[in-house]
């Protein structure tokens, strides 16, 4: 079976979307994330537009607030005919055991629950912010475990992470689990915001469930070719 390249659709134009959608694989086959550029951009009307066209949708919004309003927001979200959203793992047990309410409260009889993935350390962030920003006395790998744990006994299915972080994460916590990875770099030399960083091929070794991939086919000059060969990398 083959495992998701996830297309991050992060633009904020309809022109920009169609392009990057024929560079895609048949929706039914396809899964793309719709994080909060397009989200406020265009709204939930092109999240349920796309599902009805038959694309698989992770919802990214990272949704971080005390546990009735994620509960109500996630109730919400279910009714988009999404396969996956977000929330922020620093929220909290309590919050995440909220998402996840939310999530079956709001999906029709008959429909599958979307999966709940909890965030972990954003893989923008990098050891030096993990202990002089946020001021934890962890290393990134037992922080990262940490939030792992949390989020997988308050009833998270998965967790975004950096690649990085996986085989220690999939040893400790199992394969009944989601591991979805950012921080994808085709070419390692390219330096931007992302910190946490791996190739495809990498990725796949390290025991990816699924990896996440944005500017490396969006800005690319060729997006279905770097589409094409990030799959058969991973896969
Ligand atoms: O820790 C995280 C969580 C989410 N993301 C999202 O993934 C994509 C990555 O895009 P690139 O252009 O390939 O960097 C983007 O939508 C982020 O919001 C993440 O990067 N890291």
């Amino acid at each position: 079976m083959t495992k998701p390249v996830i297309v991050a659709l992060d633009v904020d134009n309809q022109t920009q979307l169609k392009e990057i959608l024929a560079s895609l694989a048949e929706p039914s086959q396809t899964t793309i994330k719709i994080g909060m550029e397009l989200f406020f951009n265009s709204g939930a009307n092109i999240v349920k537009e796309l599902a009805n066209q038959g694309y698989h949708i992770f919802l990214d919004l990272k949704l971080h607030d005390i546990p009735n309003t994620v509960y109500n927001a996630t109730k919400q979200l279910a009714q988009l005919g999404i396969s996956y959203t977000t929330v922020h793992a620093l929220g909290g047990s309590k919050m995440i055991k909220a998402a996840k309410e939310g999530l079956i409260a709001g999906t029709a009889f008959n429909k599958n629950v979307p999966k709940l993935l909890a965030v972990t350390e954003l893989t923008s962030i990098s050891d030096d912010v993990l202990s002089n920003e946020q001021n934890c006395k962890f290393s990134m790998q037992k922080q990262v475990l940490s939030l792992a744990k949390m989020a997988k006994s308050a009833g998270s299915d998965g967790i975004v992470c950096s690649p990085l972080e996986v085989k220690i994460l999939r040893q400790q916590l199992g394969d009944d689990f989601l591991y979805v990875t950012p921080g994808i770099r085709p070419n390692h030399s390219t330096s931007d915001d992302q910190a946490r960083t791996a190739t495809p091929r990498q990725a796949k070794e390290f025991g990816a469930s699924a990896i996440v991939v944005g500017r490396p086919v969006t800005l690319a000059s060729d997006p279905k070719s770097a589409y094409e060969a990030i799959k058969k990398e991973f896969n």
